[in-house]
């Protein structure tokens, strides 16, 4: 692949003729430019360089390029070599700048006069369409493609225009996918409809169109709209576009001087590739995909082939969402031009020769493009004062004229003259078509009356509304404010309730310790009283024993009694046998029996005596323990009452807890059921806010409408919100999105 000098062309080397070429036989000629301003369509051809899979192949091509940058040589192996002309040639090293200096620039300018404009990319698969329409990056300056160097260059005119333009962008952005059209910036709307109608020509319906006011918002929904395409990998290109892409941009202009207005439309078309079936080895959905795609190309190759063979009748237009769309694109009213994209390898030839054949018969189609502009009502009005003040200028002339002529005795000419020719003025062309724009404007001017008194009557309607709702609104604010009230007190009323729950609860804590410590010391006496019954019990066995003593002491005695008995018994019959001999012994025996009786009696009063302690003690551990019994009695009737008191006190406490639970579970019940309502009540007003903020702005809108109606009647065409952009590097916002005017809506309620 080489560029050569226009010495050592083909035509030299390889002598191709004209017949060899491709051109048309009206179109032939190598050096032939499609002027612009015959309303032909302008083609150009880039090629890309080699990609990885051609390298392998071996870079082989046939492809040879002319220095004049306007035509291309295939140079067959096997057929003869083919030249093809077309408005310019960029070979494989050319920059996005250079292809958007010559084929996207001079459309965007004319969209900005008011042309339609179109930019149709076309060329196999993996040719480098989107590489050429959008780029590999939109924030890349130096590889943006077409589109957004358009954008650039639409905010850059904008800027620069004089103050009094005013300008308004629209953009959308749709994909046509197995035949049915889907909105990339609202994926939701799958199968759209092509509509048409007298002012605004043929449109999609229910497309999503944003206005925007700034390059990043138009790159932001080309970043959008371009992730919800439908791409796929093939044998030939990794991300390959299954569908065709249109972006579209519609920029209006009014001008502010003379009120006359004009609007651009611009349609970017990235054509899905074209494929052999054979060469990608499609199966199942792909091969579906495929089928309509070489279907609508196809289409698209039949309506350029009937526009341009100068016999059809009929252009099949209607075969296909994607001509049906192109319509103006393709013969009608637009500026158009063609790109298309080539593969240099050899491998891809027979596509590229198809590719560059499509170009050939694609440059002879003819459109007819004009400027779309919109006579305003003031305009008209300013044409018609005009025309009047001329008739008065011309009237007075004329009676100049006329007593002239009568002053120098002359006739007057023939009324009929005049008359003829105002006859033959009433019946031209110019002022029929004037009429009809005056009865067209006069039509839509009833038509907006007649609206805008429906606007008023909805728009009174809407304001006795919203003073209703701004009455219901404070009446519900006053409600409010009792509710709040109400919430405060029961909210203190709480906080007064916890506040005693706590000081029972303390009370009964303290309660409970004084319980304990009454425990304690009960169990302590009765651990005493234990102690005490142990030693009564002891004293009384003790007692038991002094009571035995008592008894073997009266046994003694009672023993001693017989001893004395028997032994007076013994002395009486010892006396007489030998009452002298034994008297010393009966007397020594007499006093040791003394003595014994003595230390007896002795011992019996040592033991009475004990005896006598011994009761004493008792009688006084009998008094003790009396006492002690009588103390603890009492001390355990005392805390048995304490008990009781304090068991009544923990139940009279426990009642009073629970009474106050259920009270506080009754409040906090009563509280929720408030807050409830509370919340119940804000969120009614805040949807009466919401509505009131939608009443007023509506109420504003409507007043603002109503003013701009009477004003400036064309204007009213948009359906969106927007807010013009002005020319003159005094653009302000440009335009609101209905959505962001939800969320303002929203926040400000
Ligand atoms: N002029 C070029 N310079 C450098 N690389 C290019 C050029 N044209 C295309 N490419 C590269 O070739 C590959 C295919 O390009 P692209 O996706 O634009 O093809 P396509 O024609 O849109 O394909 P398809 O029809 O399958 O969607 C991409 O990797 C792209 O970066």
């Amino acid at each position: 692949m080489s560029d050569k000098s226009p010495q050592s062309t083909l035509t030299q080397r390889r002598s191709i003729s004209r017949k060899d070429s491709e051109l048309p036989e009206k179109d032939t000629a190598a050096d032939e430019v499609i002027a612009e301003s015959k309303g032909h369509i302008n083609v150009v051809c880039r090629f890309r360089p080699f990609n990885d899979k051609e390298k392998e192949y071996g870079e082989k091509t046939s492809i040879e390029f002319n220095s004049d940058q306007k035509s291309v040589a295939v140079i067959g192996h096997d057929t003869a070599p083919l030249l093809f002309c077309f408005d310019r040639v960029f070979p494989s090293s050319t920059l996005q700048q250079e292809v958007y200096d010559a084929a996207g620039k001079p459309i965007i300018e004319s969209v900005l006069e008011g042309f339609n404009g179109t930019i149709l990319a076309y060329g196999q698969t993996s040719s480098g369409k989107t590489f050429t329409m959008s780029g590999p990056s939109v924030d890349d300056p130096l590889y943006q493609g077409i589109i957004p160097r358009m954008v650039k260059t639409i905010f850059q005119n904008i800027d620069e225009a004089s103050e009094h333009l005013e300008f308004t962008v629209k953009v959308g952005y749709c994909e046509i996918y197995l035949e049915k059209i889907r909105d990339l910036l609202d994926p939701s709307k799958k199968s759209l409809k092509i509509m048409e109608d007298k002012v605004k020509g043929i449109f999609i319906e229910d497309l999503t169109e944003d206005y925007v006011y700034q390059e990043s918002d138009m790159y932001q929904l080309m970043k959008f709209g371009t992730r919800n395409r439908e791409v796929a990998e093939t044998q030939m290109n990794e991300v390959s576009s299954r569908s065709h892409a249109i972006f579209m941009i519609t920029i209006s202009q009014s001008n502010t001087l003379d009120l006359s207005a004009k609007t651009g439309k611009l349609y970017l078309v990235d054509l899905a590739g074209s494929e052999k079936i054979s060469k990608t080895g499609a199966e199942g959905k792909r091969l579906d995909e495929l089928k309509k795609i070489n279907r609508s190309l196809s289409t698209l190759g039949l309506v350029i082939f009937s526009l341009t063979d100068g016999k059809s009748t009929h252009i099949p237009y209607r075969d296909s969402k994607l001509t049906r769309i192109l319509q103006d694109s393709l013969g009608g009213n637009s500026k158009t031009c063609l790109i298309l994209t080539c593969s240099p390898s050899l491998y891809n030839e027979q596509e590229t020769i198809s590719t560059l054949r499509f170009g050939i018969r694609a440059k002879a189609i003819k459109n007819k493009p004009k400027v779309n502009k919109e006579h305003t009502v003031a305009e008209l009005k300013i044409l018609l004062a005009k025309a009047k003040e001329e008739i008065i200028k011309k009237d007075s002339k004329i009676t100049l004229l006329e007593r002239h002529i009568k002053d120098i005795g002359e006739t007057l000419p023939n009324q009929t003259e005049d008359s003829e020719a105002s006859n033959e003025f009433l019946k031209s062309a110019e002022y029929q078509e004037l009429l009809q724009e005056l009865e067209f404007e006069r039509q839509q001017y009833s038509n907006e009356i007649e609206k805008s008194s429906k606007y008023k009557q909805e728009l009174n309607s809407q304001t006795i509304k919203n003073q209703n709702l701004v009455k219901e609104n404070d009446i519900l604010n006053g409600k409010l404010m009792a509710l709040v009230m109400a919430k405060q007190s029961i909210e203190d009323k709480l906080r007064d309730y916890e506040d005693t729950i706590q000081q029972l609860r303390a009370k009964n804590e303290m309660l409970e310790n004084q319980i304990l410590s009454f425990t304690n010391c009960n169990m302590q006496l009765e651990e005493k009283l234990t102690e005490k019954e142990a030693e009564i019990k002891k004293l009384a066995s003790e007692l038991l024993s002094v009571k035995e003593k008592d008894e073997i002491i009266a046994d003694l005695n009672r023993r001693l009694k017989s001893q004395e008995e028997q032994l007076r018994v013994k002395l009486l019959t010892e006396s007489n046998g030998r009452k002298m001999k034994s008297e010393s012994v009966l007397i020594s025996q007499k006093e040791n029996l003394a003595a014994e009786i003595e230390e007896k009696n002795e011992t019996i009063y040592k033991l009475n005596t004990e005896i006598e302690d011994l009761k004493r003690i008792l009688e006084k551990t009998k008094k003790d323990h009396e006492q002690a019994e009588f103390f603890v009695k009492s001390k355990i009737n005392t805390l048995e009452r304490n008990l009781e008191l304090l068991t009544l006190m923990y139940s009279n406490m426990n009642t009073q807890k629970a009474m106050a639970k259920m009270e506080n579970e009754i409040t906090e019940k009563k509280v929720k059921r408030k807050t409830e309502r509370i919340e119940q009540l804000e969120k009614q007003l805040t949807k009466i806010s919401e509505q009131a903020h939608g009443y007023k702005y509506k109420n504003n809108v409507l007043s603002k409408e109503l003013n701009e109606m009477k004003d400036d009647l064309p204007n009213r065409a948009h359906n969106k919100i927007k807010k013009m952009i002005k020319g003159g590097n005094t653009r302000v916002l440009g335009i609101i999105s209905p959505y962001a005017f939800q969320n303002d809506v929203i926040k400000n309620s």
